[in-house]
């Protein structure tokens, strides 16, 4: 799976305003994820009783699963405003220093990616978050000096998508942190008819069934799915997202019964035809497939795993019988998980291995 592909967790910049029109404002729309939303509600409506801003909160998880619309939905809800930024935007400390002491009270500054904030800002933050304060430095060398600011009592709202990459001393200043996990079918389904609810589009329950088991449990690939069957529903048939109409459209885009696409399937081929099923080395499997290693490995590898059809062992990447049997082809005996004494391509260490 590529950036641009249909189920890329990715935003692009044209999808912004696509997104925009069916995100979720408060947190009664917002679909599943219901311990989440239970601790924010008691969390804001704590802070709304005494009057102060909530503790500093750490929405952690992977793309497309709703960081970025809890952030605006916390906002809301607080009747605050919400000011944004990401991590790799803030170049200078100084910009976020300037941006800090624009707060007002009560004010939510939303951080996306924020494990790729450059050390001098991170540091500039903690005394904020603690002590509603920062230290301007002006000048430099010997001469330099330190003017104290004080920052108007905030939220920070902190966007992660790689929690493990936060150093402690940022992660100890949440108060609240979240993780957010992959959705189900059927939560999907309920995002799939009120998305389409809101852009007027029909769907039937079959039709919203098929693309919400394609969407690899992302609320951001289900929406995007729905717009391209849409697309192909208005062009190509009646209007309506029936059960036919998003198969057909989404064989189209290339997205199968299971969401992968079609590197996914290069790679789970090249696996299970070229290799035996494995075990094969990364760089091995990329150059079969004519990628980089990098992008088998952090694009196509972590939904293979998690949909348990690649697995990544000390001897190489190995097709699990899953993978067989979504190609359509019958795991040889030995084949890794289908006799785990047993011989066969599986069983031979080292073979194909060189990373
Ligand atoms: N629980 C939900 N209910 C309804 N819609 C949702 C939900 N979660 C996400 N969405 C929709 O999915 C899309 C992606 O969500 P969002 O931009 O919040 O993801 P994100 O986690 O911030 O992604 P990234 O890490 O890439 O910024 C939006 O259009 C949003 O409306």
């Amino acid at each position: 799976m590529t950036d641009d592909s249909p189920v890329s967790a990715y935003v692009s910049a044209e999808e912004v305003q696509a997104e925009a029109t069916v995100r979720p404002r408060r947190l009664a729309e917002f679909i599943a994820q219901d311990r989440v939303r239970e601790q924010l509600q008691l969390l804001i409506a704590g802070a709304t009783r005494r009057g102060d801003p909530p503790d500093h909160i750490l929405l952690a998880g992977p793309p497309g699963l709703g960081k970025t619309t809890l952030a605006n939905i916390v906002a809301a809800e607080l009747g605050s405003a919400l000011r944004v930024t990401s991590g790799p935007a803030i170049e200078r400390s100084g910009d976020l220093a300037a941006m800090l002491t624009s707060l007002g009270p009560g004010d939510v500054l939303f951080i996306d990616e924020i494990h790729r904030i450059a050390r001098p800002a991170e540091e500039l933050l903690y005394s904020a978050m603690e002590d509603f304060r920062v230290d301007v430095v002006v000048g430099k060398g010997p001469g330099a000096t330190a003017i104290p600011l004080d920052v108007e009592p905030f939220t920070l709202v902190g966007a992660t998508t790689r929690s493990g990459l936060l150093t402690s001393p940022m992660r100890d200043r949440f108060g609240f942190v979240a993780h957010l996990d992959f959705y189900t079918a059927d939560q999907l389904d309920a995002l799939l008819v009120r998305s389409a609810r809101i852009l007027g589009v029909e769907l039937t329950a079959d039709g919203a069934a098929e693309i919400a088991g394609r969407s690899r449990g992302t609320p951001r690939i289900a929406n995007r799915l729905l717009r391209r069957v849409r697309d192909f529903a208005e062009v190509r048939a009646d209007g309506v997202v029936t059960l036919d109409v998003a198969r057909a459209a989404l064989t189209v885009y290339d997205v199968d019964r299971r969401g992968l696409d079609r590197l996914d399937r290069a790679v789970l081929t090249a696996l299970v035809s070229s290799f035996g099923g494995g075990p094969v080395g990364l760089s091995t499997l990329a150059v079969a497939v004519g990628e980089q290693p990098d992008t088998v490995e952090e694009v196509c590898e972590p939904f293979l795993v998690r949909a348990g059809l690649l697995a990544r062992t000390p001897r190489g990447r190995v097709a699990t019988p899953a993978a067989w049997e979504h190609l359509g082809r019958t795991p040889p005996p030995g084949t890794f998980g289908a006799n785990p004494a047993g011989e066969g391509p599986g069983s031979q260490p080292g073979l194909f291995a060189d990373t």
